[in-house]
């Protein structure tokens, strides 16, 4: 355990090495100022001896050494601490940032689906300050070490009795490695209360969950539900520190006791001339400067336990991210274009923690070139195809193929950037529609499709303006456009001064677009395209939708339209039809109306119902 922290404290000094040396060195110059000023005494006691015994050069050397021990330590603890503020906004920075990246970066998503990591980035996340101030709590325990071991050569110096105020550093320490614990166990155990508290508490302030929750009448019980799981997160953090708070006591009043009695024993023997007035002197102040040397070894214990627990949390997170990637070591480009399609061979998938798989013994063939609509009730495992065919998850069993590839050997980021996809709950990016749209079809310099690898080391450009109205033409949005005040400038949402709101199917038709701007997909996911749009509009739309199915048709990619209205799947060329986690049929529209099946049946309960 001992090494891990070691290893843990070698990664913050490296991270604020990397950022600034020189802050780095400088912050650590508060330590040697710290150390001036706990030579204090010494020269309080010279002061006292010089007054006592006349003798005027002990005088001067204990003015002199005060104003020195006061004046520079005060100097060189300004610049330290100047040092060390700066770094703290940069470390916390960097630390944002390279969680951001592990979890952004990670091949799938099947850990965001993990309670293990969300549980741990729960707790990391709430801790993300003392990660920011890791760099100054090591100096604030740097400060808190100098001290005591100063303070212990003035303290002998003056009488070798007041060290036997050190052994009260042994119940100190004991309660030290206790209290981590508990902080710890505190963290652990209350990790899942505080995900379901945040969960609750962001629904009190989001307008969408809001109107429902008024109609329903439903805001005091939410906010008893808010209540009792942020009791049950609070509860163990509030007894671990009762009972840090309650041993720290007891160890102050040991301490005072002890120093008295040593006082007091002193005194009398200053009384009876076995120690000089000079020693004494300096022995009264080294017991209040012991003093504030053990309550300041008592918060750098929590502040330093806090921050490696905390660097522990993003130690595992890393290492969580390094086994995530080698769980998918692909590295092989995908094809420039598909010749036989997708094929998924005997595929299961359970999500991580579910009693029972979202799909099982799937096999389905998806041609080059066609438009396949996927269709079956809720649940039946239509997205989760989809997450399976866009690399998001991996699946539990059998494989997925892209011509006779399996999608394992393939390199996702690869893979991904002949995918593009408009989703059933699609992004609303808050950002300038031109860049809303654009970020479909980010290029390099080069005019290159990006590729995500590259995200770090090149800024990626927007295509121009001319792709993007072809791609908001395809999508049917044009007039989404044309209704903006400032066209492809307009700052979209609330988020802006002046933001342009809005509505569903104005933001689902923008995310078609977004997904048209890319060019020639080997995969393009439309996935209930026109949920948010009125009946009226609709199939209009899907017509605009399937031409531009066509084009990447013709370019051998596959097009996957999920949808629940069956009346939209009768051009596709295949309609797959999901239950229970399984193709249950598969056929032309005119196949499976003749064969008088599920899909047969399911179509003719909503022909009447439009009827
Ligand atoms: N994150 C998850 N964890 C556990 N189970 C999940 C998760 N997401 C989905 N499931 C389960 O997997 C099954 C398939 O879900 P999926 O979302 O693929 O269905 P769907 O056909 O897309 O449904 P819908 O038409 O409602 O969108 C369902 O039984 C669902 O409960």
């Amino acid at each position: 355990m001992i090494r891990y922290h070691l290893q843990s404290i070698a990664l913050v000094l490296r991270t604020s090495w990397g950022i600034s040396r020189s802050a780095t060195v400088v912050a650590f110059l508060e330590a040697l100022g710290r150390v001036l000023q706990y030579l204090r005494p010494l020269f309080f006691g010279l002061i006292v001896a010089g007054l006592t015994t006349h003798e005027l050069h002990l005088l001067v050397a204990g003015l002199t050494g005060f104003a020195f021990t006061e004046s520079f330590g005060f100097v060189l603890g300004v610049c330290g601490v100047q040092a060390r503020v700066g770094l703290n906004e940069r470390i916390g920075h960097h630390f944002d940032s390279e969680v951001a990246r592990i979890s952004g970066t990670a091949p799938t998503l099947d850990h965001l689906q993990d309670p293990r990591y969300r549980d741990q980035m729960h707790a990391l996340r709430e801790r993300m300050g003392a990660l920011g101030m890791a760099y100054n709590s090591l100096i604030n325990a740097v400060n808190n070490l100098v001290a005591p071991v100063t303070t212990i050569i003035v303290a002998a110096g003056a009488d070798l009795r007041l060290l036997l105020l050190l052994l009260i550093g042994a119940p100190a320490s004991w309660w030290a490695s206790c209290t981590m614990r508990w902080e710890q166990q505190a963290e652990d155990s209350s990790a899942a209360a505080g995900r379901r508290s945040k969960h609750f508490a962001n629904l009190s302030v989001d307008p969408v969950a809001a109107s429902e929750l008024r109609i329903f009448g439903a805001r005091g019980r939410l906010l008893r539900l808010l209540g009792q799981e942020a009791d049950e997160w609070r509860k163990p953090f509030v007894r671990a520190e009762a009972r840090g708070a309650a041993f720290s006591s007891v160890i102050t009043l040991l301490y005072v006791v002890a120093a008295m009695a040593i006082l007091v024993w002193m005194a009398h023997d200053a009384l009876h001339g076995r120690v000089s007035p000079a020693r004494f002197a300096t022995g009264v102040l080294v017991v209040g400067q012991l003093r504030d040397v053990v309550g300041s070894l008592q918060s750098t214990v929590h502040f330093l336990g806090q921050t490696l627990r905390t660097v522990k949390r993003y130690r595992w997170l890393e290492e969580y991210g390094e086994h995530a990637a080698a769980d998918h070591p692909g590295v092989a480009e995908a094809p420039a274009a598909l010749r036989d399609g997708l094929t998924l061979e005997g595929v299961s998938f359970r999500y991580p923690g579910a009693d029972r798989e979202a799909l099982h013994d799937v096999d389905l063939h998806l041609p080059a070139g066609e438009v396949v609509a996927v269709v079956g009730e809720n649940g039946a495992g239509k997205s989760t195809l989809i997450g399976l065919l866009t690399g998001m998850y991996d699946v539990s069993g059998g494989r997925v193929l892209v011509d006779s590839t399996d999608l394992q050997e393939l390199s996702l980021d690869d893979w991904r950037r002949h995918c593009a996809g408009a989703f059933q709950d699609h992004l609303k990016l808050e950002l300038t529609a031109r860049e809303a749209i654009g970020v479909g079809g980010l290029e390099d310099t080069a005019g290159r499709v990006a590729r995500n690898e590259r995200i770090e080391t090149e800024p990626l450009a927007i295509p121009p303006d001319d792709r993007i109205l072809r791609a908001l033409d395809d999508a049917a949005a044009s007039d989404v456009l044309a209704a903006l005040p400032d066209g492809l400038d307009t700052h979209l949402g609330p988020s802006w001064p002046g933001g342009v709101d809005l509505s569903g199917g104005q933001w689902q038709r923008l995310a078609i677009g977004r997904a048209m701007v890319r060019q020639a997909p080997l995969l393009l996911v439309l996935d209930e395209p026109t949920s948010a749009l009125d009946p009226a509009t609709e199939h209009a739309l899907f017509d605009r939708y399937a031409a531009a199915a066509r084009e990447t048709s013709r370019a051998g990619g596959v097009t996957l339209i999920v949808t629940h209205r069956f009346s939209t799947v009768a051009s596709a060329d295949r309609v797959v039809v999901l239950a229970d986690g399984t193709v249950a049929e598969q056929g032309t529209h005119a196949e499976l109306m003749a064969a008088g099946g599920h899909y047969a049946q399911l179509y003719g309960l909503q022909a009447a119902g439009y009827r």
